[in-house]
């Protein structure tokens, strides 16, 4: 599609967008009055209407009906976690058995490793991203020391090739089939936090799977952002957090899938606690465990049903308009938006790199832009104007424009501020 740079054709593209309307759905922050324009949903979704409701149910239902409410409130909290199984299921290409939601995500992480990571002298190494998420970096490093190893040893990171930003899906292959044998497990961002690229998970997965590793995804950044086929893709696990493009509130529940392929495994380890016992006996209150069918029977706790409440809101918005067409909209918008920035560019002289693969398939809704003269002062300046992007150091600003409550006319409305305060900054 032909874009330009113009108030008119940003309407216009608003006029013919389908989800236009999801828009109202939401709440948006003021900077001087004015609703801001949001671009960090990849970090902290805004918040769905709709959510309000959710939370206000379960609050009320706690009010008036107290320990009654785990079987008798109109959601009733004992199984409400069971409402996710269908719905998110469909936003990460999964069976329903596949997936549930529980923790957070780091948390998760760490529950899976007990099941996919279990060294031998043999096989004991995890390959991952170079620079990944520090929080999955502390989570391996401190699973491998749990296993009395050394992570100098046991921990394999995948690197960019010098003067490149992104890694190639070609070196993490070559590296799998280098440590072959050695490795126990592969576990990598399927989106990179930084730099917004997506990963070949379907190629990545396979390879791990021949020399033998498990192959994990952590989509933080994936879900509810790109299409996904974890079932297909026959991905061994993968966790992710809710309050980033799935809009389900600070610190909300994360949601995990195990491939169906290991559900009737019973020699596999995992740790468990009541909520993951047979449901039907769950309240029987038995001595010994006996897991429930499928992700559930990974479960421990019972989930807080007050952070469940705005998830379920927001998955249930998703299930409405589908993944695809969500794909379709980011796709165009996050064009929209690569155009408007480098149109500034051009015109003033600007010396930023989107540093985030060009490839539609290789990226999702963010978009970094490595910024090598303006730095953080332009970002105080967009921020101040009611542009709320974020900034990771030394110099990057990410920005996701997101299907549900982007519209052009704010990028092109971003691509004036962005003039303005590069202009007046020199
Ligand atoms: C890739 C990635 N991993 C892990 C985390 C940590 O998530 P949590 O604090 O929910 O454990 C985040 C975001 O905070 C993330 O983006
Ligand atoms: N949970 C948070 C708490 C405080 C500040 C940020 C976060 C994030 O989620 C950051 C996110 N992982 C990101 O990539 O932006």
């Amino acid at each position: 599609m032909l874009f330009e740079n113009t108030r008119e054709f940003a309407k216009k593209m608003d006029a013919r967008d389908p989800l236009a309307s999801y828009r109202s759905e939401f709440q948006f922050p003021k900077v001087n009055d004015k609703e801001v324009i949001y671009f960090t949903g990849n970090s902290l979704g805004l918040l769905p209407k709709a959510a309000k409701k959710y939370v206000d149910d379960v609050m009320k239902d706690w009010g008036e009906m107290a320990v009654e409410g785990h079987f008798y409130a109109e959601k009733p909290w004992w199984d409400y976690h069971e409402r996710f199984s269908k719905p998110l299921s469909k936003i990460v290409g999964a069976l329903p058995s596949e997936v549930t939601v529980m923790n957070t995500l780091t948390v998760n992480l760490h529950m899976l490793m007990v099941s996919f990571y279990n060294p031998t002298p043999q096989r004991f190494k995890i390959i991952c991203e170079e620079k990944a998420f520090p929080s999955d970096q502390y989570m391996l490093q401190t699973q491998v020391k749990f296993h009395g190893l050394d992570p100098k040893d046991a921990i394999v990171e995948v690197k960019r090739r010098e003067g490149e930003h992104n890694l190639r899906n070609e070196d993490i292959i070559a590296k799998i089939n280098e440590v072959g044998d050695l490795l126990a497990l592969v576990l990598i961002g399927g989106i990179n936090y930084y730099t917004g690229q997506v990963l070949d998970m379907k190629a990545i997965t396979e390879a791990g799977h021949k020399v033998g590793a498990y192959v994990g995804w952590d989509l933080a950044h994936a879900a509810g952002n790109i299409e996904l086929s974890l079932h297909e893709w026959n991905a061994d696990f993968a966790a992710w957090c809710s309050y980033k493009y799935m809009n389900a509130g600070p610190g909300s529940v994360s949601g995990c899938f195990i491939h169906e392929k290991h559900h009737n495994n019973k020699e596999m380890k995992r740790f468990g606690g009541w909520y993951g016992h047979n449901k039907q006996r769950r309240f029987l209150m038995e001595p010994e465990y006996d897991p429930n069918e499928g992700a559930l029977g990974w479960q421990s706790s019972c989930t807080g049903v007050l952070a469940m409440a705005p998830y379920l809101a927001s998955v249930e918005m998703f299930d409405a308009i589908g993944m695809k067409a969500i794909s379709e909209k980011r796709d165009l918008i996050t064009a929209y938006l690569e155009f408007v920035i480098k149109e500034i560019a051009t015109e003033i002289g600007g010396n930023f790199e989107v540093i985030t693969p060009e490839n539609k398939k290789e990226r999702g809704s963010q978009l970094s832009v490595l910024l090598h003269g303006e730095g953080r002062k332009l970002f105080d300046y967009l921020m101040k104007e009611g542009v709320i992007v974020d900034w990771r150091e030394p110099a990057v600003i990410r920005m996701a424009p997101v299907p549900l409550y982007t519209r052009y006319e704010d990028m092109y409305e971003f691509g004036q501020i962005l003039k303005k305060g590069i202009l007046s900054l020199q």
